[in-house]
């Protein structure tokens, strides 16, 4: 609801009451037409100001409405009386003004914002464009390049920079609603003519034409097939080629099209499923409301090489003090400065002050006894791991939680060297830790709920989208890699080649294919993994039997670019060719081609015609395959998690929701039927067999997500 009040004699208080943010329901929006209709009818009321309760001015539109028979007054009209007002409507903008929240604020004729105060359009987040005339006001108000970048990218604004744009008029760093009452005082009775945004022409823009043409192949290339980026530069060129009433209808066109799309609801329960994930639970009855998280004050890292650099930096950066230890000299010399250069460039980036301050560097484990929670990234060997986790169950204060940051191995064995195995939890950060935004938190069978919640906490407090997830080979995410990756393989024994298979999926929406990560990542990583599983056989046999580890079909192909030296970037070649070792541009390889050729020659293979459906099917389906199983075995506690994992983790188009959410968009039986025909074809790829799970649900006509 909206509660109106008569505060100063003359000046009527719109208060926003819709907790926690203030969104635009059916309920409050009846609420706003209500009281600004009151406000304008009571002679007493000079002037009037809208303010939201809690100290957030509004979050926007009710986005849990979009999926509903939407009912109550809608948006724009209530925005455009509003701005008709000939009484002057001050926003009192506190927290956040975003979406439908920042579209009513520019329909009131000033604005003041407290300095701490967040400002923006996001809808192309969710797939949307600020259709409640925000696509048309924001590029009369502030230009056109301006609104475009804003409107483009979702991004939120300072306070400060809201000033500075234009958006707002004055900004406070003591009481909103007070500083806006006393303006309001002082602009009643005023003229408030200049003060409609409708009214104003659009800032004239030059080369209308190229820039445009500019900006759209600008978002077409980022945007990666979503089609919301592309319709708000559409809208914002409607701003500023239309008069106002035709803009407005065209920002309504482009908005049908895209509030029914598949991709504003991938992106919507994107949203949800953000927020989602930090209400875990474990199988043992561990729950976020339940378990009491310890306090953290100092955190230290064992190992300083890729991982261990970037964590140490983001506890750094969380304010946390940090213990170092790394025990080759050399590591820990480059280590110390490659750790000041990260934190002294993050802290230029968010224009504060860079932390090194906070962080001890030592070459002895025992310098680690104060600390709260340690969290071990040494490489990764078993033997390795084991022998520090002895070592620190020794050293450790007690109730120090042990971390670790393995990518695949048993966390449930890491705690058994330890004496208190319930203080032990993976962290599983994704390179480089103190940019990528997930974490998956691993609990094992003996993992106290204070411990994983204590993880959870911390993630949190660093940023990250924390997903608790049970403790098996790879976790979850790296476990659904391993069907992916093979399939990508067999694709190229039977006649695809990397770029064939990388652009299939970068046409999906992945930022980069799986051989281009690969060469990333560094092919020696898979290879030791493999070699320490006892997969590699060294050289190339020939006959089925070359082609078949453990009963199941095995491509020895990365093995055998590995025997060549081809570890990718790092070497200057992999699946593809690189300029230098090092080099990050990729260039189709011939040597590569040649040697898939012989190489499917020696197998008495044929190559046949892969297109990019098989791609994609076999690759994605493959990998959603793994998770049904993961969700059966209760590794992850729901879809959500999974779908998090992969938006937030491996470049999983965000449009498309996630693996899980795009396996309800497709449809779980066209899944199953396609996974049933290729294994038919492939009756050796197991991973190609739908699960039990996947199964039930399309025999039961269940679905996964209530979204769809
Ligand atoms: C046939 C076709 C017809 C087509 C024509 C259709 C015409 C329709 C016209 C409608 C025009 C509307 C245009 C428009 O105005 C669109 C919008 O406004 S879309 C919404 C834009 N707003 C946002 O994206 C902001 C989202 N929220 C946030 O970023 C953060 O929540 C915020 C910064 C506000 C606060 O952050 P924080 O304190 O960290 O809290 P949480 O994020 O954890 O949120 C707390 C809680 O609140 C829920 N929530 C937040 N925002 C909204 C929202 N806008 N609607 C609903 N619910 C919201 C959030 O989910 C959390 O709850 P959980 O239960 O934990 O999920
Ligand atoms: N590199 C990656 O992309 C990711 C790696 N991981 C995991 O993180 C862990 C570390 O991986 P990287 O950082 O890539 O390895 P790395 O090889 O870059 O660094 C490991 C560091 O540990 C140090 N070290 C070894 N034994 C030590 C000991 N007893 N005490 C202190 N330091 C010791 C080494 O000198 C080296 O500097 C592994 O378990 C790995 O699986 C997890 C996610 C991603």
């Amino acid at each position: 609801m909206a509660q109106f009040s008569l505060v100063s004699a003359s000046v009527g208080l719109i208060t926003l009451q819709n907790p926690p943010v203030n969104a635009l329901s059916a309920v409050l929006r009846q609420g706003i037409v209500d009281a600004v209709e009151k406000a304008l009818c009571d002679p007493k009321v000079k002037s009037v100001v809208i303010c939201g309760q809690n100290g957030i001015f509004c979050g926007g539109a009710d986005i849990r409405e979009f999926g509903t028979n939407m009912r109550g007054p809608p948006l724009i009209p209530m925005i455009h009386a509003i701005e008709s007002a000939n009484k002057p409507m001050v926003a009192a903008i506190e927290g956040s003004a975003l979406g439908g929240g920042l579209e009513l604020a520019l329909g009131c004729h000033y604005r003041i914002a407290h300095s701490q105060a967040r400002l923006g359009l996001p809808e192309v987040t969710l797939g949307l464009l600020p259709a409640a005339g925000g696509s048309q006001r924001l590029p009369r108000l502030i230009g056109v390049p301006a609104a475009l970048n804003l409107i483009t990218t979702g991004r939120h604004v300072t306070a400060a920079e809201a000033l500075q744009l234009g958006i707002v008029d004055q900004v406070t760093d003591h009481n909103t609603v007070d500083a806006a009452v006393k303006f309001s005082q002082s602009v009643a009775g005023q003229s408030l003519d200049g003060r409609r945004i409708s009214t104003y022409p659009c800032p004239v823009q030059p080369n209308l034409d190229a820039f445009f043409e500019e900006a759209m192949l600008k978002v077409r290339q980022s945007a990666r097939g979503a089609i919301a980026p592309v319709a708000c530069v559409q809208a914002v060129r409607a701003a500023a080629t239309l008069p106002y009433a035709q803009g407005m209808k065209r920002e309504k066109e482009l908005m049908a099209t895209l509030f029914t799309s598949g991709q504003a609801r991938a992106l919507q329960y994107c949203f949800f499923a953000q927020r989602a994930v930090g209400r875990w639970s474990t199988p043992s009855g561990g729950r976020w409301d339940t378990s009491k998280p310890r306090p953290v004050h100092t955190a230290a890292v064992i190992g300083l090489g890729t991982m261990g650099r970037g964590i140490t930096v983001a506890l750094a950066q969380t304010g946390l003090s940090v213990v170092a230890v790394e025990t080759q000299v050399k590591q820990l010399t480059e280590a110390k400065q490659a750790v000041s250069g990260m934190l002294e460039r993050g802290a230029t980036r968010r224009g504060a002050a860079p932390t090194p301050d906070r962080i001890t560097y030592s070459e002895n484990i025992q310098a680690v006894a104060g600390a709260d929670l340690v969290i071990e990234a040494v490489f990764e060997d078993m033997a390795l791991k084991e022998k520090v986790f002895r070592q620190l169950s020794d050293v450790c204060k007690p109730g120090a939680l042990l971390c670790t940051n393995t990518s695949a191995l048993d966390i449930d064995h890491l705690a058994s060297q330890t004496r208190n195995p319930e203080l032990v939890v993976g962290m599983h950060f994704f390179a480089p830790a103190h940019v990528m935004k997930l974490l998956e938190v691993v609990y094992g069978p003996r993992s106290s709920s204070q411990a994983v919640a204590t993880a959870m906490q911390l993630g949190k407090k660093m940023g990250k989208i924390s997903v608790a997830v049970g403790n098996c080979r790879g976790f979850v995410g790296n476990r659904m890699l391993k069907p992916y990756l093979e399939q990508a393989f067999f694709l190229l024994e039977e006649g695809a080649t990397p770029e064939l298979v990388d652009r299939a999926l970068e046409d999906f929406g992945f930022p980069m294919g799986v051989f281009k990560v690969s060469d990333l990542s560094g092919l020696d990583v898979g290879w030791r993994v493999r070699k320490a599983d006892g997969m590699v056989e060294s050289g190339l046999s020939t006959g089925p039997s070359a082609r078949i580890r453990q009963g199941r079909r095995y491509s020895p192909l990365g093995d055998l670019l590995c025997e060549q030296g081809r570890f990718g970037q790092k070497t200057g070649r992999g699946w593809y060719l690189y300029d230098k070792p090092g080099g990050r541009v990729s260039k189709s390889d011939p040597w590569l081609h040649s040697f898939l050729e012989e190489y499917r020659v020696q197998q008495g293979l044929v190559a046949r015609r892969v297109d990019q459906q098989e791609v994609l099917e076999r690759c994605l389906f493959a990998l959603i395959n793994e998770g049904f199983q993961i969700l059966e075995e209760g590794i992850a506690a729901g879809p959500e998690d999974i779908d998090a994992i992969y938006v937030f983790g491996y470049g999983w188009p965000r449009h498309r929701g996630g693996p899980m959410f795009y396996a309800g968009m497709v449809g779980l039986a066209k899944v199953m039927e396609r996974l049933d025909h290729y294994h038919q074809a492939h009756p050796d790829e197991p991973s190609l067999q739908p699960c039990s799970l996947l199964r039930r649900l399309v025999a039961s006509g269940k679905k996964l997500h209530s979204q769809l």
